[in-house]
């Protein structure tokens, strides 16, 4: 089939190359002519395994391509993915300005029956307006040209994006007509997973409830770590134990400095602003934000009483993304601990195998280390904040004999406590204290 994916940012890029390698011819478009430029150069603009090499592939087999021309796009192409941001705003709502502005210029261009499908993460109720942009548009025209509308959330992770595109646990398509659904299912042919059929309402909104959930599992845990701490009981122990119980599931229950990212902080605030909007609170979800918001801060307080004060502090940042695999600093805690740190006086070095560019563009007083041993040289503290992989093979006995002070928190219950102990640290995890 022809396919379009209007936004080849991280779900439109790696979307394109999936949908390539299943079979399909598909045209990546986006308004950014530079990233086009390097997507059809072979260059990743974002750092994602493996995803590059399949599309330098995909490239040079002639499957691919990337275009600025969306009206191009549109009229040689069956189904038109919408993969563009919905960032939060200023009350939490989803922005859909660039949907609704590539939408109206699909509208514009709209030459024949069409499927345009969001795979953007949108409200509900958002099908039906971008079905009323684009009939407004081909009315504009004074034609009448059938289309459908479909829903068809993601659910890949960044750091896995490649795989969770090529073999995910289910597909969700929210659809109304007999046609879309055929269509849908014929796109898709050869990827052995669970189909889920349903309105597009209901695709809307499993695809918000998705992400609130594994969010309130993760705060419920953060939680949770406070009390180990004050009942010296230990949050992994508890969660290893929790995880063997199948209706519980051992995924998303590390406690840690909060979850970051790109989705879950937005997507758990467009809901509670759904909710808001229809008078129905969801008091649950409101403290899930609430316990996330206080993460850093409370992580953060350990840091301080242990020092004394931060205020000429050397603190070691270890870890910068929202997690390993990425370079995505979006809603990094990182971020929300950098500027804390900052005023009240304490120097940063920081290391992050992939985040170190765009966290140093925003705040230049980060001295960007060349690696985590280079971070830690005389530090005070170290934090870490991102459990790359590289960081739990250090040798952290030259590390401690390079420290000012042997202070260790692990945000993310990454290492062994007790060996970092008996490497002479004062290891501090997070609801771990005392039985690490
Ligand atoms: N990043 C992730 O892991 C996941 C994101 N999502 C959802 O997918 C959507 C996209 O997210 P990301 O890929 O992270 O966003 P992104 O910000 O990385 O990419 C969006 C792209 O859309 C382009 N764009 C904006 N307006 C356009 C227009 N009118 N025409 C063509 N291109 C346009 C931008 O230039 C950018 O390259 C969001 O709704 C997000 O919630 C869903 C699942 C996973
Ligand atoms: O809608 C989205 O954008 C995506 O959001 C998440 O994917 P992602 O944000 O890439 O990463 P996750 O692995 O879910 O981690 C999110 C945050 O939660 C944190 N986390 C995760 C798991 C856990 O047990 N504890 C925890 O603190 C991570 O460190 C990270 O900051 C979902 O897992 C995807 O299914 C979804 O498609």
């Amino acid at each position: 089939m022809n396919v379009s994916v209007i936004g080849t940012g991280y779900v439109g890029a790696t979307t394109s190359a999936a949908l390539a390698e299943l079979g399909h011819q598909v045209i990546g478009v986006d308004v950014d002519q530079k990233k086009v430029g390097m997507l059809n150069a072979g260059r990743l603009p974002f750092y994602e395994e493996g995803l590059e090499t399949l599309m330098q592939a995909l490239l040079k087999k002639g499957a691919l391509a990337f275009t600025t021309d969306l009206a191009r796009a549109v009229t040689g192409s069956d189904i038109l993915f919408l993969t563009v941001g919905t960032p939060s705003q200023a009350d939490g709502s989803a922005n859909l300005r660039d949907l609704e502005q590539a939408v109206r210029q699909i509208g514009r261009a709209l030459n024949g029956h069409k499927i345009i499908v969001s795979k953007s993460t949108v409200p509900v109720g958002t099908g039906e307006r971008v079905k009323a942009w684009l009939q407004e548009e081909v009315t504009k025209r004074g034609l009448s040209i059938p289309f459908d509308v479909v829903s068809n959330p993601e659910f890949l992770r960044e750091g896995k994006a490649l795989h969770d595109a090529l073999h995910p646990e289910r597909i969700v398509i929210g659809c109304e007509s007999d046609k879309a659904r055929a269509m849908m299912t014929k796109l898709y042919q050869g990827m052995q997973t669970d189909f889920c059929y349903t309105t597009v309402r209901d695709a809307e909104m499993i695809k918000y409830a998705s992400n609130s959930f594994l969010a309130t599992k993760i705060s419920f845990m953060n939680e949770l770590a406070r009390l180990c701490e004050q009942t010296d009981t230990s949050i992994s122990k508890v969660a290893h134990g929790m995880g063997l119980d199948s209706r519980i599931g051992s995924q998303f229950l590390r406690a840690g400095i909060g979850y970051g990212g790109s989705c879950f902080p937005k997507d758990v605030e467009a809901l509670l602003h759904l909710a808001r909007e229809n008078g129905v609170p969801l008091r649950l979800l409101d403290a899930v934000a609430t316990v996330n918001r206080e993460q850093s801060g409370w992580f953060l307080q350990k840091v301080r009483t242990a020092l004394g004060t931060l205020s000429g502090k050397q603190i070691a940042l270890l870890g910068l993304t929202f997690k390993p695999g990425t370079d995505d600093i979006r809603e990094a805690p990182a971020l929300k601990l950098i500027p804390v740190l900052l005023a009240a006086g304490a120097q940063i070095t920081a290391y992050d195998p992939k985040g170190m560019e765009a966290v140093g563009r925003l705040h230049p007083k980060v001295r960007c280390a060349k690696d985590a041993y280079a971070a830690l040289d005389g530090a005070d503290a170290a934090l870490l904040l991102t459990e790359w992989p590289e960081f739990l093979k250090l040798d952290f006995a030259r590390v401690i004999g390079s420290m000012r002070k042997a202070l260790f928190f692990d945000g993310r219950n990454a290492l062994d406590g007790a060996k970092m102990r008996s490497y002479g640290f004062t290891y501090d995890g997070v609801g771990e204290r005392g039985t690490a």
